[in-house]
């Protein structure tokens, strides 16, 4: 029936949905993982799958592994960008949402043994960073003895180096110093850099601990040497114009260029994305480069592959390797259909959130009676794997291009989806097969 409304109107022999259904039917190849297939109603297509086959595959994957089932894909290594928040800024629910996305896609790919690199492409390069370093000397003299305590928390740090930049002239000036003192690689800045860096990524780091989740940082300041080398090259090929004192490259059917160096003479978002892409078409040596942000992206992405397919770097065609992908999703929305806040307007800091998640879980345990039943211990982990999972499960449950509302009472409500309880006898079979104890691991 969907596809009907795809081919309606477009001159097929077709009639309508049914006549689309009876085609599919006739023209299905036979398998013997198809037992029947019929069309009903207003166009439904219901293919059985057979018994005898399902019976033969649960049996080998029980027998050789259920790694027997993965996918091949053609691809031997994969870059997954995921994750990537900004140093010194705020890790949003749109942070979570490429986390926990671009893990689940790693995952796959790795399921299906590709090699993957886990890419945490953090903002840690750019001009506000030497308004933050000069906010460090002013606030602490002996810099290299702030840290996390003492710093407390970075977004406020963040929030009033920025205020301290719009209000004094003098500060503006020397924070614009700084940054070229920094990016003509000046030692005390250089570490001054790397401690703002560290003290982020500590708190980046609670996050993807509680989730589970493992990455390996390449920021944009890894890039930056390579940027005009790389400049440099697209030039000499013709692809780089001028365009009001910027330097561009021009996509055929976008109406906005893409700017590649800033009239003063700067390296922007997309001058890095295109070093990283180069990097890891050569260096890195990927046959598939996944992106995962939100939609909002996504013309940025389209434009920076648009030009690598105009370099020659990436073949013309859909189907061919190397490949870039973007994956984008929607936005996360509070219950008053805004973007999801705390009522201070405050974006939502994710290490409450998790909080939230298990704290409500671990209650809803107690509720049950588990606290005389379990130790204190078992109380918390499976309140953090109930909690957490139900965080993860809640988005990806969701349509990824639309947005949705975060609801923490449907998140862990205890009507268990069925898709849950597969997972869990799926896991249940695995662990039988491996430990070999039935009563064990039905008991738990
Ligand atoms: N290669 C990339 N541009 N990856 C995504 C980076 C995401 C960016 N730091 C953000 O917070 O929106």
């Amino acid at each position: 029936m969907g596809l009907w409304s795809k081919i309606k109107g477009k001159g097929t022999q077709f009639r309508g949905p049914p006549a689309v259904g009876e085609a599919i039917k006739n023209n299905l190849p036979t398998s013997e993982m198809i037992e029947s297939c019929s069309v009903a109603g207003p166009g439904f297509v219901n293919v059985v799958l057979s018994k005898n086959w399902m019976a033969k595959s649960i049996q080998k994957m029980l027998i050789e592994g259920i790694d027997t089932w993965a996918p091949m894909p053609p691809v031997k290594r994969a870059v997954v960008d995921f994750s990537s928040p900004n140093i010194a800024k705020e890790m949003h629910v749109g942070h979570l949402r490429s986390t926990i996305i671009g893990d689940t896609l790693a995952r796959m790919l790795e399921f299906s043994k590709v090699e993957v690199l886990r890419r945490n492409h953090v903002g840690d390069w750019g001009t506000q960073f030497g308004m933050l370093i000069e906010f460090l000397f002013e606030k602490f003299p002996n810099f290299e003895d702030a840290n996390e305590t003492a710093i407390g928390d970075l977004q406020a740090f963040y929030k009033a180096s920025k205020q301290r930049f719009d209000a004094d002239p003098a500060f503006k000036e020397k924070a614009q110093q700084a940054v070229v003192r920094l990016q003509g690689g000046e030692d005390k800045y250089r570490r001054a850099w790397a401690q703002i860096c560290e003290i982020s990524r500590n708190e980046f780091h609670k996050v993807y601990q509680r989730l589970g989740v493992h990455l390996e940082e390449k920021g944009e300041s890894f890039y930056n040497p390579y940027i005009p080398e790389v400049i440099e090259a697209l030039t000499k090929q013709g692809l780089v114009e001028e365009s009001q004192g910027a330097r561009v490259i021009f996509i055929e059917g976008v109406n906005i260029p893409l700017i590649v160096v800033k009239s003063d003479g700067g390296f922007n978002y997309a001058s890095t994305d295109l070093a990283a892409l180069w990097y890891r078409l050569n260096e890195e040596k990927a046959d598939w480069i996944i992106y995962v942000t939100d939609v909002g992206q996504q013309q940025h992405f389209d434009m920076v592959f648009k030009a690598a397919k105009r370099a020659g770097w990436l073949p013309h065609g859909d189907g061919s390797y190397p490949k870039t992908s973007h994956v984008g999703f929607g936005l996360v929305l509070g219950e008053d259909g805004k973007r999801f806040r705390t009522r201070n307007t405050e974006v939502v800091r994710l290490v409450d959130l998790l909080d939230e998640a298990k704290s409500r879980s671990k209650a809803a345990l107690i509720e049950r009676g588990k606290g005389e039943e379990w130790t204190e211990e078992e109380i918390e982990s499976t309140a953090e794997a109930v909690g957490y999972g139900a965080v993860k499960y809640a988005d990806l449950k969701n349509n990824r291009l639309t947005n949705y509302t975060f609801n923490f009472d449907q998140m862990l409500n205890d009507k268990v989806p069925k898709q849950l309880l597969f997972i869990c006898c799926m896991l249940m079979l695995e662990s039988v097969q491996s430990s070999g104890d039935l009563v064990k691991t039905l008991r738990n």
